[in-house]
């Protein structure tokens, strides 16, 4: 994998409600690989952020997904040119069905041609503990479990880039160790990963780098290292100039 090629690139993207705009000029590139955290305060913009370039939040701006460019496109053909997004709260989850009902909605590869078969492999591979449930109801699953069959669905369309919002909400400690094993695991294979955080050392985990977004600007930026830099992280909340 050339973990050179840039697999997301956004420009001067913005999120809107209304004519109410809470991100502003957001512009970022992500390689092959890469694991970028994106850190802020609660209302920061952080979900409007991943859900405008997922296509499901009003904004403008370009998104560039392996070379394609899908800022005009609805959000459907963006999940085929290779984004995928896991809402906050495992909001594409289907909880009255089971783990492998839920492996069943979404459409395999970008050209629906993908197996499904090897996809819930995969996705069995990363989170084993699946395995012995998968005739469960995801109602009756754990918040951690939830979370991992919420990423799973989301790996079904064999996506370039995948974006978590907030994955650590809710769940214990120890399954946090395990969602940030899988995402590095994911990273490895040469997926571009972004995902929003108000969890550190969680972020610190998994992340490549990170930038703040505070009251939908950047504000900051720095490497994982930085995350446990008290300093650098409170510079990157202020903003650079403080
Ligand atoms: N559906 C909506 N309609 C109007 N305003 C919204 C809507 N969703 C979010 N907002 C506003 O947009 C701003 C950014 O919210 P957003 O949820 O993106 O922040 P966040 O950083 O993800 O916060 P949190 O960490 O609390 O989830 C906030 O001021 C919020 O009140």
């Amino acid at each position: 994998m050339n973990r050179r090629v840039t697999t997301l690139d956004v420009e001067a993207l913005s999120a809107q409600y209304g004519r109410i705009r809470v991100v502003r000029d957001f512009s970022e590139q992500l390689v092959a690989g890469e694991v970028l955290a994106v850190l802020g305060p609660n209302g920061a913009g952080k979900s409007s952020l991943l859900g405008a370039i997922a296509g499901v939040v009003a904004g403008s701006g370009r998104v560039t997904v392996n070379g394609c460019e899908v800022g005009d496109l609805p959000a459907y053909r963006r999940v085929r040119a290779g984004l995928a997004l896991v809402p906050e709260v495992r909001g594409n989850l289907f909880p009255t069905l089971t783990i492998r009902q839920n492996l069943s909605v979404p459409r395999v590869g970008a050209d629906g041609s993908g197996s499904r078969e090897e996809r819930i492999d995969l996705v069995l591979t990363l989170f084993p503990r699946l395995n012995q449930m998968l005739d469960r109801t995801c109602s009756a699953l754990s918040g951690g479990e939830q979370q991992m069959v919420a990423i799973g669905m989301a790996l079904m369309a064999d996506p370039v880039a995948l974006m978590l919002d907030e994955p650590s909400q809710g769940l214990a400690p120890a399954v946090l160790l395990d969602v940030s094993a899988a995402v590095r695991r994911l990273a490895e294979t040469g997926l571009s990963i972004m995902v929003t955080e108000q969890n550190h050392a969680f972020a610190a985990d998994m992340a490549d780098r990170y930038l703040v977004l505070n009251g939908g600007a950047t504000t900051g930026r720095g490497t994982a290292a930085d995350l446990s830099d008290r300093e650098a992280l409170a510079a990157a909340y202020l903003g650079e100039g403080a």
